[in-house]
């Protein structure tokens, strides 16, 4: 091997610290050669005959730029003494001579070319490892589940559905509105996700009840990977003089939080959000005399944020008109008038009628067909209901229709509900009643004051009102001893105990202890910290509390499915709050059958409410429908028969409130439940969907991808058990590696392990570490150039081919999500070195041999080739031009087709609605059209090369 010659002057880079910039010798002393690299400031000394340093060398026809930024084409080399002259053309024609050492020192050689030629050669490894990742990009990005894999969640349809209709909108707003328990939690973290993944938000701000803050902090980071920061008063005033909220791109408060602090707000308002999610909104109160603050804040939250996610299981809980007004935060132009929104609810069974048609219907008969056009009027839908008579498209037509009819006609676009006679295979529940006997002190006072229905509800709060100098209340209540008795006849199982009082609660708790049960308690005048610390020590299974007693409001949202006993201390008034109760245990997740115990006293109002709810509305052993309407319709009957008890009277509203209910039901299933239903989980998508996410489970590619990852970054693996593996930094680490803490990590791949070992890493393709890696790879150079030797049986041994490998991408402001439309595509080439095309071999029919190039040879090889290999690197760019044109095209028509879909609705509804306003309409053009020119002014970059020898 003939050792290097340095001479002071002269430019090297160095292939281990490449990014040092060019270097420049300094001085060569006792086989030493000492380097300055101006670009980053550093010195470094190597053996003259053991240099990691390759030389920099231009050729005839490179440009080059000098230290003072001009820039020159090169004509001519010449060298002399050891130190290179090139001379060329100038920027402005003339000719001009640029000695080496005042090249430009920040000259970078990250390009595949560059490093190619001046011998940056990577293992072959690593260039397959980056068109593997490029491949993989391209395939994710087009993916139809993108964003809803890499949750640790089991795979739910409905859910699933929900997430992708919705997760693939443009800046969504949405109310998920399921009943309690079916996952709406989820539901926005599979939409959230999406979204960050696919760069269509950056910043989200989460609002919810206070009690559910740190479920929330933790369900997005366990199941989702997302760090939400916790904003309270001391969070909020650790910045200055800045507005606080643009520290976080993800944060996450409570209502409270902003409720009376005009500054909190205006902050909130001012911040940017792309998302805005709000839980439990039927606490958004409104009516036409009196909006609530909440209500007015997420208006003016609502109008700031492109996107908006309401969730409540319970939209109609506070009226009907509170719940058009939160679907007028949605999309004020869908929802600009009440009346008309009751009309149009009015002719929801005639529009589920059509749609069951369209569904069921081979032959669609003439009356559907007119109610069809009668419906579509305004929709311009002439080439859809054309497209019905020819059956190679009609089934297309069909749905593109009855999702047409949902969107202009019911609340389709923006609400989702799924129910568990949709969802299928929760538990059943099962009730058991306690009549006990009215306690004399209750009756008295009750008999001697005017009670209000709170009180005849809930005599304790009465008792404790009027009676301070008596014993405590829960020494004369009867429910006291029952309860204790029931709890410690249930053993060791867990039984939550709700009651509408906090006083109640409290007090509960204390008479439990007395009464040597333990129990913990949880209500809203906690702080959060105790909350969670009770919540958690009920989870408990090995010394954990037996019982938990909350307040109403304090267990909304909470999950308690690991118990089973339910007990109710007392009964509420409104239907869907008596549903949130049996909620917290009949969710997703329950194994049991759900055990509901209710105390009531005998012959008082908490004996008739029972009734009403046991015989009238059957609310105990299923959700009822239509409970909320029926209590609005009778609720004022039943308010004067818990005023004044009356059996007969009990007999004939509890047999009303049954038949109205059935009646309710039926209607609403023929109406607008069935429309619900057919919008909210499209059974055959959502199975499909859930197929899709199954089959990539199954498909077993990440581990291989992730093997060659490991090996070549130097992480160390080590088996675990069946899927799980054990991961290190390796003694020869290349770099920091994304997500690998220090002392290691346990991952697993599988979903169903994931799902139970939370101490473990869950990999998919969209996991943190694995994105973190992909990047890695594709950020840096690894890979971009490489050497390698290889093995095929049609091609001839000794012969020399060029791999390259083009990108064709698309620039376009991160608003317009251009990559739903165009993703980086990869374009592959092969040729050997006669020019022939042998693209069609696959790179994985090329199989690798192990030789090793020396470094020096390879050099003299690449640069011998120079010339070659130039020309095959611009034969391959022809090719990638031509193959442009297609991919452009076609990426804007479907651009096109998707934005004309959106223009037309938007028309469409302006005709039915004069509040749309042009503006929008324009906006939407301008943006196709901004789109449009982004995607033809997609543009090839050379993303790698490598020379291949066969043996
Ligand atoms: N896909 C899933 N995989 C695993 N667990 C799930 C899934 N969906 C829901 N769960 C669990 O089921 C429970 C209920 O889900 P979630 O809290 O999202 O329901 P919700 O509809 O928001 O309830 P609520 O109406 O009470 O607010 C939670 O414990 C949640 O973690």
């Amino acid at each position: 091997m003939t050792l290097p010659t340095f001479v002071p002057g002269q430019r090297w880079i160095s292939e281990t610290e490449p990014e040092l910039g060019l270097g420049i010798v300094l001085n060569v002393e006792n086989n030493r050669v000492t380097l300055l690299f101006i670009a980053s400031s550093e010195r470094r000394t190597y053996a003259v005959n053991n240099s990691p340093l390759t030389r920099v060398r231009f050729s005839k026809g490179d440009s080059i730029e000098s230290a003072d930024g001009w820039k020159l084409k090169v004509t001519e080399v010449r060298e002399h003494n050891g130190l290179i002259t090139y001379e060329g053309l100038a920027d402005d024609g003339t000719p001009r001579a640029l000695e080496e050492v005042d090249l430009n020192h920040f000259m970078q050689f990250n390009k595949p070319q560059d490093r190619l030629f001046t011998g940056h050669l990577d293992p072959s490894g690593l260039f397959r490892l980056r068109y593997e990742t490029l491949r993989r990009i391209g395939q994710l990005e087009q993916s139809p589940v993108r964003g809803l894999v890499g949750g640790r969640t089991s795979i739910i349809p409905h859910q699933i559905y929900i997430a992708h209709e919705i997760a693939h909108r443009q800046a969504p707003r949405v109310l998920l509105a399921d009943e309690v328990g079916l996952g709406k939690t989820i539901e926005a973290g599979l939409i959230i996700h999406h979204q960050l993944l696919t760069g269509r938000v950056e910043r989200i701000l989460i609002i919810v009840p206070e009690p559910l803050l740190h479920q929330w902090l933790v369900e997005m980071l366990r199941r989702f990977n997302l760090r939400f920061a916790l904003f309270d008063e001391e969070r909020f005033w650790q910045v200055e003089d800045a507005n606080p909220f643009l520290s976080e791109q993800l944060v996450l408060c409570s209502l409270d939080f902003f409720m009376d602090d005009d500054e909190r707000q205006e902050a909130a308002l001012a911040a940017g959000w792309d998302m805005c999610v709000v839980d439990e909104a039927h606490h958004l109160q409104w009516s036409e005399q009196n909006a609530s603050p909440e209500y007015l804040f997420v208006e003016q939250l609502g109008r700031a944020v492109p996107s908006l996610l309401l969730l409540t299981a319970t939209p109609e809980q506070l009226g009907k008109r509170s719940h058009f007004a939160r679907l007028r935060l949605l999309d004020p132009d869908r929802f600009y008038s009440y009346d008309r929104f009751q009309l149009e609810e009015m002719q929801y069974e005639s529009l589920a009628d059509v749609i069951n048609h369209l569904l069921d219907d081979p032959e669609l008969d003439r009356e559907t067909l007119s109610q069809l056009k009668t419906l579509l009027s305004q929709d311009l839908a002439d080439d859809l209901l054309e497209r019905l008579g020819d059956p190679e498209r009609a089934e297309s037509a069909r749905g593109e229709l009855i999702q047409l009819l949902l969107d202009r006609h019911g609340t389709g676009r923006v609400l989702f509900r799924n129910t568990r006679t949709t969802v299928k295979g929760f538990p059943g529940r099962e009730l058991f009643a306690y009549p006990l006997p009215l306690p004399e002190a209750y009756r008295r006072l009750l008999d001697e004051t005017q009670p209000r229905i709170e009180d005849l509800l809930h005599p304790e709060t009465l008792y404790a009102r009027n009676c301070t100098d008596a014993e405590e209340w829960w020494r004369v209540d009867s429910r006291v001893e029952w309860l204790a008795e029931t709890i410690k006849g249930l053993k060791s199982a867990k039984v939550l105990v709700i009651c509408a009082k906090t006083r109640t609660a409290i007090d509960l708790e204390e008479a439990l202890r007395v009464r040597g049960v333990r129990a913990a308690v949880f209500h809203e005048q906690m702080s959060i910290v105790a909350r969670d610390r009770a919540a958690a020590w009920f989870a408990d299974v090995e010394n954990g509390a037996q019982a938990l007693v909350c307040s109403e409001i304090g267990s909304e949202g909470r999950n308690f499915q690991f118990a089973h006993h339910l007990v109710m201390f007392d009964l509420p008034l409104n239907p869907d709050l008596l549903e949130q109760r049996i909620g917290r245990l009949d969710r997703i997740g329950q194994s049991e059958t759900i055990r509901i115990h209710v105390a009531y006293f005998e012959d008082s109002p908490q004996s008739v409410l029972f009734r009403w709810y046991d015989q009238g509305l059957n609310a105990f052993s299923q959700p009822s429908p239509a409970g909320l309407a029926v209590f609005g319709r009778l609720g004022s009957e039943l308010a004067g028969l818990l005023r004044a008890p009356d059996s007969d009277g009990e007999t004939r509203l509890v047999e009303r409130a049954r038949k109205l209910a059935d009646a309710i039901q039926e209607e609403l299933h023929q109406g607008r439940d069935r429309l619900l239903e057919l919008n909210s989980c499209r059974k055959e998508a959502a199975h499909r969907l859930v197929r899709f996410i199954e089959e990539i489970d199954r498909e077993d590619s990440l581990w291989p991808y992730l093997e060659d990852v490991f090996d070549a970054y130097g992480v160390a693996v080590e088996e675990h058990s069946d899927h799980c593996y054990i991961l290190r930094p390796g003694e020869h680490m290349r770099t920091q590696f994304p997500e690998l803490p220090e002392d290691g990590v346990t991952v697993t791949l599988d979903r169903g392990i994931g799902l139970t070992r939370e101490d473990m890493l869950f990999l998919t393709w969209e996991h943190p570490m694995v994105r973190g890696a992909m990047d890695l790879i594709l950020n840096s150079e690894h890979g971009n150039a490489a050497l390698s030797l290889v093995r095929h049986p049609e091609l001839p041994a000794g012969q020399l081919l060029l791999e390259v490998i083009y990108l064709l991408e698309c620039t376009a402001p991160k608003r317009l999500h251009i990559g739903r439309f165009f993703p980086p595509t990869v374009l592959r080439f092969l040729f050997d070195q006669d020019g022939n095309d042998l693209s069609a071999l696959p790179l994985e029919s090329l199989a690798e041999q192990p030789q090793q190039f020396d470094r020096e040879h390879a050099l003299a090889l690449v640069r011998s080739k120079q010339k070659l290999i130039n020309r095959l690197i611009v034969s391959a760019e022809k090719k990638a031009r031509a193959q442009m044109p297609g991919i452009i095209g076609d990426s804007a028509k479907r651009m096109l087709d998707a934005m004309t879909t959106e223009l037309k609705r938007l028309a469409a509804l302006r005709r039915v609605n004069p509040n749309v306003r042009q503006e929008e309409l324009d906006q939407l053009k301008e943006n196709a059209i901004e789109m449009n020119n982004c995607i033809q002014g997609a543009h090839l970059r050379l993303d790698s090369v490598r020379l291949v020898i066969t043996v």
